[in-house]
C-alpha cells in the first residue's frame, strides 16, 4: 500500500485577517502553528511515517511542514521545495479583504474568482513590485512561466507536471510521502487525483491543518481517500472556508 498525504498549511496571518493571499509570503499565526503541530500528532497517532516530503516556496507551507515533521521526529527526511506547489496566484486581489471585495463586486463575482475552474482575477501590472519576476526566489523560473494571476485551470497546468514527475514518481522509492501546500494548489491536485469535473470542483474547500490521506495500490490506482480527525469538525471548517467572502 502506498500513501500520499496532502496537508494545507495552518492558519496564516492573512487567513485570520480574511485577505486574499495567493503568492504573498505571509507567516503562520500562533493558532496556525498549533494546527501544524496537531496535524503532526494526528499523523503519528494514525501510524503514518514518511520517506520524503514536498512543499512550496511560501513560508506558511514550509513552516507547517517543519512543525508537523518535528512532532513526528521526522525532521531529517529529504524535503523538496518547488514554486509549482505555491498557492494559486490571486492577481490584483492579493491583499484585499474577501468580504469587502464581495461588497464591492458582488458575491457571485467573488465566488467565480475564488472557486470557478476557469475565471482568473485581473493580473498584477507587469511593473507591480509584487510581480514574481522581481522576487529572487523565482530567478531560475523561466519568465514566461511566472504568473501575474491564475485561474484554478492555470494552477492545474503548472502543478500537474510536477505532481506526475516528482511527487507520484517518488512513490517508486518511498511508500509514503507528505505534501504540505495551499488551499488551491491542493484543490488542483485533488481534482486530478479524483477526476473531479470542472463543475464539481467549485464545491471543494480544504480546511487548514487537516491531513488528507490518499491510498494507492501497487499499480498506483487510487483506492481510498479520507481526512484524519473529527468528521463534524472538518465539515464545519470546510463551511467556514467556503463562507469567507460572506
Ligand atoms: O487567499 C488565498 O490565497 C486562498 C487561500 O487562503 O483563499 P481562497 O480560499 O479564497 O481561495
Amino acid at each position: 500500500m502506498k500513501r500520499i498525504v496532502l496537508l494545507r498549511h495552518g492558519e496564516s496571518v492573512w487567513n485570520k485577517e480574511n485577505r486574499f493571499t495567493g503568492w504573498t509570503d505571509v507567516d503562520l499565526t500562533e493558532n496556525g502553528v498549533e494546527e501544524a503541530k496537531r496535524a503532526g500528532r494526528m499523523m503519528s497517532e494514525a501510524g503514518l511515517s514518511f520517506g520524503m516530503a514536498f512543499t512550496s516556496y511560501l513560508k506558511r507551507a514550509v513552516k507547517t511542514l517543519n512543525y508537523a515533521l518535528d512532532m513526528m521526529n521526522l525532521d531529517w527526511i529529504p524535503v523538496e521545495k518547488s514554486w509549482q506547489l505555491n498557492e494559486k496566484h490571486y492577481g490584483i486581489l492579493q491583499g484585499l479583504n474577501k468580504k469587502e471585495t464581495a461588497r464591492k463586486y458582488g458575491s457571485e463575482q467573488v465566488f467565480l474568482w475564488r472557486r470557478s475552474y476557469d475565471v482568473a482575477p485581473d493580473p498584477l501590472p507587469d511593473n507591480d513590485p509584487r510581480n514574481p519576476r522581481f522576487d529572487v526566489r523565482y530567478s531560475e523560473v523561466p519568465a514566461g512561466m511566472l504568473p501575474r494571476t491564475e485561474s484554478l485551470e492555470d494552477t492545474v497546468e503548472r502543478v500537474v507536471p510536477y505532481w506526475e514527475n516528482c511527487i507520484l514518481a517518488s512513490l517508486d522509492r518511498y511508500d509514503q510521502v507528505l505534501v504540505a501546500a495551499h488551499g488551491n494548489s491542493l484543490r488542483a491536485i485533488v481534482k486530478i487525483l479524483k477526476g473531479i469535473s470542472d463543475e464539481d470542483i467549485v464545491n471543494l474547500n480544504l480546511p487548514t491543518g487537516i491531513p488528507y490521506v490518499f491510498e494507492f495500490d501497487d499499480a498506483l490506482r487510487l483506492r481510498r481517500d479520507y481526512f484524519l480527525g473529527d468528521e463534524e469538525e472538518i465539515r464545519r471548517m470546510m463551511e467556514q472556508v467556503a463562507g469567507q467572502a460572506g
